[in-house]
């Protein structure tokens, strides 16, 4: 298969190396806007600025900067992947409105509101924004747990090709499937982008409670509470509740919230430091969806009358109006209701002792 993956941050880079190693002997192309980085890449077969230590295989191939270049290069591939953040979704979709072979995003998040002042002021779901930009793309996204280094390294992974159109899925499949990355598909799109999005939410939340230390207890009563208001939301937007006992739910989910390499949860843990938001960003080098899509996971289950109690607190975190140590006690300190074992209410104590 001809291959082109458009952004080349840590997880275009590793998408790309995995593909170009595949034994099926694809050819890939890794386009980066910036063309002084393609160059740089190309020259020392390394990403040294978002992907250091990974050698980029002779297969692949580097290219950048001239849009014009890689819109002649489009017409030949037989997949399109987008692996910008979610700030670079619209803008790359509208490029690739016309085109007509399976195009698959990376991003995981919503977008934040574009017009606060328009009838619907919501920022979208990624599958929302091609419908707006680009309807007649045959689309869907690559999700579930993985962080880039460890997909470069050839680490053991699995993926979820999500699309309505199974074609779709099966090109996501065809290109990515190997040795050692697995790929199932799910026609769930709805469900796989709420996953994706709400965890990176939730990881700030871990970060932020690990960082306090907490503890282990906490970390688990934040990750379950957690997966249940992603599931609310995911049901009021039509998705279906299995998909959040998988991959690019819970998996995701575990992963993002545990996992030193997630920069969502960096993003908590230096919160709780006593970094500023702004510092905790800079530091990071990379994109942390979580901060960009909190306001909108939380405007949009408003809207739905789905409580979101740990995407609350994480808001009011970012926007200042609550300290890391304020944001935890109201983390922990709801009031019980309902089954009270299923409650944050069981982590009372954790509170007092701050
Ligand atoms: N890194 C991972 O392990 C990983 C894994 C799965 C999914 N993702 C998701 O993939 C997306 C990209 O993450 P990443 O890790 O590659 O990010 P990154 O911070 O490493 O790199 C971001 C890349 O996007 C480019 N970029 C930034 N803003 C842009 C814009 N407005 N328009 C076009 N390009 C832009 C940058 O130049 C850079 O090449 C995110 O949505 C992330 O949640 C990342
Ligand atoms: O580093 P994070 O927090 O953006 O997470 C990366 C991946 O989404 C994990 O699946």
């Amino acid at each position: 298969m001809k291959i082109i993956v458009i952004g080349a941050g840590a997880w275009g880079t590793a998408l790309a190396v995995s593909a170009a190693r595949n034994p099926a002997g694809h050819h890939v192309v890794l386009w980066a806007r910036d063309g002084a980085q393609a160059e740089a890449m190309d020259d020392t077969r390394e990403n040294a600025r978002y992907l250091p230590g990974i050698p980029l295989p002779r297969e692949l191939n580097v290219r950048g900067g001239d849009v014009g270049t890689l819109m002649q290069a489009v017409p030949q591939a037989d997949l399109i992947i987008v692996a910008t953040p979610v700030a670079g979704l619209r803008p790359t979709l509208a490029l690739l409105r016309e085109v007509r072979v399976p195009i698959g995003w990376l991003c995981k998040g919503f977008e934040p509101a574009q017009n606060p002042q328009a009838p619907n002021p919501f920022g979208l779901m990624p599958h929302e924004i091609q419908a707006q930009v680009a309807p007649a793309l045959q689309a869907g996204a690559l999700s579930g747990p993985s962080f880039a280094q460890e997909v470069a390294r050839g680490q053991p992974t699995a993926l979820v090709a999500a699309s309505r159109q199974p074609h779709v899925r099966q090109a996501l499949v065809d290109g990515f499937h190997g040795p050692t990355l697995r790929v199932y598909g799910n026609e769930d799109l709805t469900g796989v982008e709420v996953g994706g999005a709400v965890k990176n939410v939730l990881a700030i939340a871990t970060g932020l409670a690990d960082g306090l230390n907490l503890g282990l207890n906490a970390r688990a009563a934040l990750i379950t509470r957690g997966l249940a208001e992603t599931a609310r939301l995911g049901g009021a937007l039509g998705a279906q509740a299995e998909t959040f006992m998988g991959l690019s739910g819970l998996g995701d989910l575990v992963l993002t919230a545990t996992g030193d390499l997630s920069r969502n949860r960096r993003v908590g843990l230096l919160l709780a430091e006593g970094q500023t938001l702004d510092e905790a960003v800079q530091s990071l080098g990379h994109v942390a969806e979580g901060v960009y899509s909190a306001r909108t996971v939380l405007q949009r289950a408003r809207h739905l009358g789905v409580e979101m109690p740990i995407t609350e607190c994480v808001v009011a975190l970012l926007d200042g109006q609550l300290k890391p140590v304020e944001a935890v006690a109201a983390l922990m300190g709801r009031d019980p209701k309902g089954n009270c074992c299923e409650r944050m209410g069981a982590a009372y104590s954790l509170v007092d002792a701050l």
